[in-house]
């Protein structure tokens, strides 16, 4: 086993994982732990902040199995974005459930007539998916307790600093995007005081070094954060090579380094600090990979099957649009509703299982459309695997998109930021083929979207 090694830990929605990495990016030992998820109400998605930390000790307890001690030289830590921790700050315990990221029971309705006034400031439309709501719900409960998103609690149980990086920070609706502060007036608009806050710090750097509750990992110092969007980013190599990638997961995020926003179909958002500031535009898309897994539930069959399905049929003017929670980017509409159409006596379960993964590649370019030209799209993620995505997202994008090889690139992004490393990612290409009806498929798809969007819509061809 070779010194100079670089563990990064990927706390993400469902597991953590952890990689551990040489001076050459080579991956050398993995090791990855399950996280609980409970859905108490309609609408409500919790974890437990024990249980997260629990998992990336586990996770890290795999991966560290039979490595010498003094082999590790840093800790990356790529972290789930946008979900709200409470604690007390006396007693480091948890004061509360977290509420996840799709957790949409903090309302921000009253807020609506400040609503220009935030996405000026935080970059950000005001949208409950964000950490402001929930951090307020929280403080409403436990006024004094200390609040912050996955990173900060995960830096402070390991570190014991109060401390959130910059990217992540971004994304609770409370950062003055551009300047990289707390923005006094968001902060008042959503009633939250800065005390409750974490202090800000950049990307990399000293972070802390990891105190006796790390378990295995005490002593080593955390030289990188990112949020796990962005450690994709920067896994990519977009810091040198500009870009624009797209990570599929349950939902997706599309996301380039910029300097201003495109467009208010997406969001401005901090890539990372390091020390200064990197602005990326993102879209959020709320279900890519969570579509696939409702659709094999409706049909009773494995999540690989629909994927077989697809390959057995067209969609036949099958359209699925999945806002099963609204749609966010490039629509942003939480009035939108989940829609299946184009059904016909002759519709099976190909067809639908087809639609399914086109969604997927339509909602991906919807958002790649809005960033303004691309070059190439960097794929990566667990959904890459599938040939027949790829090969449709590069119709339907109407650009090449290159699939990393290398999976859990959001780990590889943490880990190459903490050991300033910059190996090349390998690529698959797939590219656009000509006459595959990419126009007429979008203008259908659009049609479908339409329909969800305004239910009550009268049939385009009445
Ligand atoms: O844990 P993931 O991979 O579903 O990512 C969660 C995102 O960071 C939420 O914005």
């Amino acid at each position: 086993m070779p010194d100079g090694l670089v563990l990064a830990i990927d706390q993400g929605t469902s597991s953590t994982k952890c990689l551990l990495v040489d001076r050459s990016g080579t991956v050398v030992a993995s090791g990855s732990a399950p996280v609980p998820i409970r859905y108490p109400a309609p609408g409500w998605v919790e974890q437990d902040a024990d249980e997260i930390l629990a998992s990336v000790l586990t996770a890290a307890r795999a991966c560290l199995d039979g490595v010498p001690r003094g082999a590790v030289d840093a800790v990356g830590l790529s972290t789930q974005r946008e979900s709200a921790v409470v604690w007390d700050r006396r007693t480091g315990r948890p004061a509360g459930p977290v509420l996840g990221w799709q957790d949409r029971r903090a309302s921000c309705a009253d807020l609506r007539t400040h609503a220009d006034e935030i996405r000026r400031i935080s970059g950000l439309p005001l949208d409950q998916m964000f950490s402001a709501a929930k951090l307020r719900w929280l403080l409403d409960r436990t006024p004094d307790a200390a609040v912050g998103t996955v990173d900060a609690w995960l830096l402070y149980a390991l570190t014991g600093r109060h401390q959130i990086e910059v990217g992540n920070a971004s994304r609770t609706q409370l950062l003055d995007v551009r300047s990289g502060s707390w923005s006094p007036e968001l902060l008042d608009l959503f009633g939250i005081p800065e005390s409750a806050l974490p202090a800000l710090t950049p990307s990399a750097g000293s972070l802390g070094t990891i105190g006796a509750a790390g378990g295995v990992l005490a002593g080593l110092p955390i030289t990188a954060v990112l949020g796990d969007s962005h450690a994709a980013l920067y896994a990519h190599g977009t810091q040198v090579d500009g870009g624009v990638k797209v990570t599929y997961g349950t939902g997706s995020s599309v996301m380039g380094l910029v300097s201003t926003v495109p467009s208010d179909a997406v969001c401005l958002t901090v890539a990372w600090g390091d020390p200064g500031i990197r602005l990326a535009a993102e879209g959020n898309i709320r279900s890519t990979g969570a579509t696939v897994l409702w659709l094999a539930e409706f049909l009773g069959v494995d999540p690989a099957r629909v994927a077989e399905l697809a390959d057995e049929a067209s969609s036949d003017g099958v359209h699925l649009v999945p806002a099963f929670g609204g749609l966010a980017a490039p629509w942003w509409d939480d009035s939108a509703v989940g829609v299946l159409s184009g059904l016909t006596l002759g519709t099976r379960p190909a067809q639908v299982a087809r639609a399914a993964i086109e969604s997927i590649a339509h909602q991906v370019a919807d958002v790649v459309d809005a960033l303004g030209p691309a070059g190439r799209l960097l794929a990566d993620g667990g959904a890459t695997g599938n040939d027949t995505l790829m090969q449709i997202q590069a119709d339907l994008a109407g650009v090449p998109v290159r699939r990393a090889r290398t999976a859990n690139l959001s780990a590889l992004g943490a880990a190459f930021l903490a050991g300033g490393l910059h190996p090349p990612i390998e690529y698959d290409d797939f590219h656009p083929r000509p006459g595959a009806g990419a126009q007429e498929a979008r203008a259908a798809w659009h049609t479908a979207v339409a329909r969800a969007r305004t239910p009550s819509a009268p049939h385009p061809g009445s």
